[in-house]
């Protein structure tokens, strides 16, 4: 089964600020349909990606720094529940506090490009992700002022990743190649080739979700559920082999605030009991229904 979701215009993100509320506080997430310029921009970065991964194994096997992760990644462990499920995908992490380690990683003309493109993606993608967070706050907090600001004084750039995965038919030997989960970041912002990612929306079943070429899918994590107070519910999902998908990329906009400051929840009204909310609409944290 697939899923329908409200399809926004990054043209008109603030336009429809209404909308975006609305199917963000029912799904917790939306499609967005990229400008052609944007789209240029995000779908070079995930070329740039595509060509390193079809680099020898030993160029790529330079390109990796363990501490941060950033750089090249081989098949792991990264949301699988034990370490016998490894996630059946290697990845590529960018991200632009990391960038002296990326420099150093370094080698020739695949990785130099990566390095250019990387860099071009993950400031069209937080500016859309800045902008989105401006909407949404502007529906909890009607006519307060936009508080988030784009790179370079973004307070997300420090600490978001930019992120390509590559799923190949040698690496794919089961049929869930990433298990269930939710991102604990504020938001993410997803693109696809191929069929393969499913969303669990009412935290039971499971909805075939492939953003279309022009457009990407954007997600609350487990952050955003609570900066918002409960509004947006994080969106739990996970990634599937199908039998017509021989090769998939995805590339991800791992969206986080700054380690360094201080996250205010929105809107007003004391602190709330999470514990009452999480009973009365534990979907909301992702949490199974009770009985
Ligand atoms: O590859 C995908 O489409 C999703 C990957 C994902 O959920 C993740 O890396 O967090
Ligand atoms: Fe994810």
């Amino acid at each position: 089964m697939k899923v329908k979701l409200a399809t926004i215009e990054e043209a008109a993100m603030e336009d429809n600020a209404g909308e975006l509320d609305e199917t963000f506080r029912r799904n917790g997430c939306c499609l967005i349909r990229l400008k052609p310029t944007t789209s240029n921009v995000i779908r070079k970065a995930m070329e740039a990606s595509v060509a390193l991964f079809r680099q020898p194994a030993e160029v790529k096997a330079a390109f990796v720094d363990s501490t941060t992760r950033v750089g090249y990644r081989s098949v792991g462990i990264e949301y699988s529940q034990s370490l016998n499920r490894p996630d059946l995908m290697e990845s590529l992490s960018y991200s632009i506090k990391h960038e002296g380690i990326i420099h150093g990683l370094a080698q020739g003309e695949a990785e130099t490009e990566w390095r250019k493109s990387s860099r071009a993606g993950f400031q069209a993608l937080d500016l859309i992700f800045i902008r989105l967070l401006n909407t949404l706050h502007s529906s909890v907090s009607p006519g307060r002022a936009v508080p988030y600001k784009p790179f370079p004084d973004s307070f997300s750039a420090n600490g978001s990743f930019l992120q390509t995965n590559h799923y190949t038919s040698e690496l794919m030997s089961r049929s869930i190649l990433q298990d269930c989960h939710e991102d604990a970041n504020l938001v993410t912002l997803l693109l696809s080739d191929a069929d393969g990612l499913e969303l669990s929306l009412d935290r039971s079943s499971f909805v075939g979700c492939s953003p279309p070429a022009d457009c990407l899918l954007a997600f609350s994590g487990s952050l955003m559920t609570k900066l918002s107070r409960g509004r947006y519910p994080t969106v739990y999902h996970r990634v599937v082999r199908l039998p017509h998908v021989m090769e998939r990329k995805s590339m991800m906009y791992f969206a986080n605030p700054s380690p360094d400051e201080f996250l205010f929840p929105w809107g007003t009204g004391g602190e709330e009991n999470l514990a009452q909310i999480a009973a009365e609409s534990p979907q909301r944290f992702g949490l199974p229904k009770l009985a």
